[in-house]
């Protein structure tokens, strides 16, 4: 038998598996290619991989990548599933432990963002509110955030998480990653430089801890983690695949234990921003003035009413900001937006020391 039927059974690869059980609750399953690489299937979606014992770790590291917590965000689930078709076939060796994630299966299979409640809204903890009581979202950001607390207790090495997403809008920045708020600590080099890599080149630093998957990992498991938007939501098979050959290359690079490469024009400065304001539904008859079509990084001037309720508004400080994420589609409490300006002496070139 071999390592793909003991993983995927019939299926041809790992994303059929997944959507084909997607509410199934699998017991583990262990299997070894034949370099001795060894694979566990913790869970429908969750692929724990770990590289021979001998083989070196040049980059001393263990990865988290994620995708597809959002249910129609496909371009970077079907990114995820070629890399492992990749190693699975013998293509390239594994040199690092990576724990590789397809976020939220059944909401995968309907196409839509979620099934019942925002996934990357449960993490930190917050799946055990009792409103999410019995959801089927909240049992998974459990079970993904045990899968990633044992993954990094049994990898001593410098941990990092990529949560991959492509996003609702039009953008006037195709790519763009979120570096989750820890107090602080400074975005490294090396990791500004992977960015670029994979052709990100848009930073936005978070102002203060959330409830999504990358802000869990850092937090809590201290991991340096980026939520990474890498274009636009599409169905299954409607992805142009180059468009997303940065992101491909950069984590093959990584997988494979492989030295950075130095960045190269155009991707060699990242334009870093930083958020100002998080955009609530307050509920008391909240008002959102942004049109529902506008594209991420549209530009607002200064005095300019971004939103208002029956207390209160906000508007554009002293400076122009910019909306991203814009959703008035959310339920109370939730958010609708982030206004961000650009972090002074933005351009952060790859022999500089990090920001913040
Ligand atoms: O395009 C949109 O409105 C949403 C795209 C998306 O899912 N973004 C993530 C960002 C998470 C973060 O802030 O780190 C999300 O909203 O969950
Ligand atoms: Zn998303």
């Amino acid at each position: 038998m071999s390592a793909k039927h003991d993983l995927f059974g019939t299926h041809s690869d790992w994303l059929f598996h997944t959507l084909d059980n997607s509410k199934a609750s699998l017991p583990e399953t262990k299997t070894f290619l034949p370099d001795g690489t060894r694979i566990s299937r913790k869970a429908v979606g969750v692929l724990d991989i770990v590289p021979p014992a001998g083989r070196g770790n040049p980059n001393s590291e263990a990865i988290i990548v994620s995708a597809g917590v959002h249910g129609n965000e496909t371009a970077p689930v079907e990114v995820l599933n070629e890399l492992v078709s990749e190693l699975i076939d013998g293509e390239w060796e594994l040199a690092c432990p990576v724990l590789l994630i397809l976020g939220n299966p059944p909401a995968m299979v309907a196409g839509e963002r979620f099934t019942e409640v925002n996934l990357n809204r449960l993490f930190n903890g917050a799946h055990g509110r009792s409103e999410y009581d019995g959801l089927a979202e909240a049992a998974r950001a459990q079970l993904l955030e045990e899968a990633c607390r044992q993954f990094a207790m049994a990898s001593p090495q410098a941990l990092y998480h990529y949560d991959l997403h492509t996003a609702i809008r039009p953008s006037h920045r195709e790519r763009f990653a979120l570096y989750p708020f820890v107090a602080g600590r400074q975005v490294p080099v090396r990791q500004c430089d992977f960015l670029l890599e994979a052709e990100v080149e848009t930073l936005l630093l978070q102002h203060k801890a959330g409830t999504t998957f990358s802000s869990f990992s850092a937090s809590l498991l201290k991991a340096e983690s980026f939520t990474v938007e890498l274009g636009k939501v599409r169905p299954f098979g409607q992805n142009d695949p180059k468009r997303f050959s940065g992101i491909r290359d950069a984590l093959r690079r990584r997988l494979r234990g492989q030295p950075a490469p130095s960045p190269q024009p155009p991707f060699d400065q990242l334009t870093v921003f930083e958020v100002v304001h998080e955009i609530l539904n307050t509920g008391k008859n909240f008002r959102f003035h942004i049109p529902d079509d506008v594209a991420n990084f549209t530009e607002y001037q200064p005095g300019t009413v971004i939103w208002e309720d029956d207390e209160t508004s906000y508007r554009v400080g002293h400076s122009p900001e910019a909306i991203v994420f814009p959703n008035p589609e959310v339920p109370v409490g939730q958010r609708v937006g982030l206004m961000i300006r650009p972090k002074t002496g933005s351009k952060l070139g790859s022999d500089e020391k990090g920001v913040r």
